[in-house]
């Protein structure tokens, strides 16, 4: 094994109402997020108590690959870091050379190529090891999105939300899959809206073949002169309910667990919208602790070691070092 550790490196979030807005003020330090905006995603966070649930499942998905690693013989330690909240990837970092890890292999809890996806994690582990004296080399794992392990969970949580609308609608709904905004201009943005569309095409296929499905964008930030991916998953509800539509699946593509972007902004903001307006929906679950997508995590790090590189739909494996053309800020 070429690696001796692995890393869990996510986005982090706040777990108490005082923590709320010192983390948004880490998330938009220098990106120019209007205090508007700021104050009101701070909202969303006070609807639930001040706590994200991102960092607690993150500890679920550390303990489900620690479980999926004893269980294949793996002796290969899991550590957790994050960009914008405690456990902070310095620390982590900090704590890994303590614990004499020489090189590590990084898991990051998006799927997906483009700035904000891919290459801010690899400035995360760059600035976070430049903090640390001696710290261990960290090599970020392959883009995932078109691996099995993901996207099988993608189509069965799918069916599941199928499944779980009243019979006399199933037959009509559409799949409406929704990822993460982001700035029109933000390097790598191409092949993130690829991506997208790569799988959700691939999904529709397998869940609902020959019905209409739509790749939507939600969490819009920023100032509202710059342009950003549309259209906005409310906007395309309110399309589809005035041609007529009764139904609708919601399938959060773009994201990986359950956390506050799909808890607030799908399951409060577009569930209340969608009540108004007449719309039935069902919001499927993201891949989360799936034991196929824990089981990804062991994938991804044994094909470091010469394992094959499945992946499903027409783009093909990404390489594990990004191109140029994929999420590097041009020189
Ligand atoms: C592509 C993408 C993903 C998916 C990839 C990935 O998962 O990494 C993602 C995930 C997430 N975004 C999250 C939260 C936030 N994102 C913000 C702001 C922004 N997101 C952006 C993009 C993305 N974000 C961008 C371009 C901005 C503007 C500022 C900037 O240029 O960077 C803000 C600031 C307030 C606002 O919304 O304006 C918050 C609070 C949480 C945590 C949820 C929780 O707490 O459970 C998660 C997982
Ligand atoms: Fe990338």
């Amino acid at each position: 094994m070429a690696y001796d550790a692995l890393l869990l490196l996510s986005f982090g979030g706040p777990e108490a109402p005082d923590e709320v807005m010192p983390f948004l003020e880490n998330v938009t330090r220098g990106r120019g997020v209007p205090r508007t905006r700021l104050k009101a995603v701070a909202e969303h966070y006070h609807h639930f108590d001040g706590v994200s649930p991102i960092n607690q499942q993150c500890r679920d998905l550390k303990a489900a690959i620690e479980a999926d690693f004893a269980d294949h013989g793996l002796d290969v330690p899991v550590y957790w870091g994050n960009r914008n909240w405690r456990p902070f990837l310095a620390d982590t970092v900090r704590e890994m050379k303590a614990d004499g890890v020489r090189r590590a292999a990084a898991f990051v809890t998006s799927a997906y190529s483009g700035y904000s996806c891919c290459r801010q994690y690899i400035e995360d582990i760059e600035r976070a090891r430049a903090e640390v004296e001696g710290a261990p080399e960290i090599d970020k794992l392959r883009i995932y999105f078109n691996h099995p392990g993901f996207v099988e969970p993608v189509i069965e949580n799918a069916r599941a939300a199928y499944a779980r609308l009243p019979e006399d609608l199933r037959d009509e709904a559409s799949l409406v899959f929704t990822a993460h905004s982001v700035p029109i201009a933000q390097p790598g943005r191409e092949a993130y809206v690829e991506e997208l569309n790569d799988v959700a095409a691939l999904v529709a296929e397998s869940v609902a073949a020959g019905r209409p499905w739509a790749l939507v964008y939600q969490s819009r930030s920023g100032p509202p002169t710059v342009p950003w991916l549309e259209p906005d998953v409310g906007d395309h509800l309110e399309k589809l309910r005035a041609a007529g539509a009764r139904a609708a699946v919601i399938v959060p593509v773009g994201f990986v667990s359950d956390h506050m972007e799909v808890k607030f902004d799908l399951d409060v903001e577009a569930a209340e919208l969608a009540t108004r307006i007449g719309l039935r929906i069902e919001r499927a679950a993201t891949a989360g602790t799936h034991p196929r997508f824990v089981a990804m995590v062991r994938e991804l790090l044994l094909e470091r070691d010469g394992a094959e590189r499945p992946a499903l739909g027409t783009l093909g494996p990404r390489p594990d070092t990004c191109a140029e053309t994929c999420c590097r800020r041009p020189a």
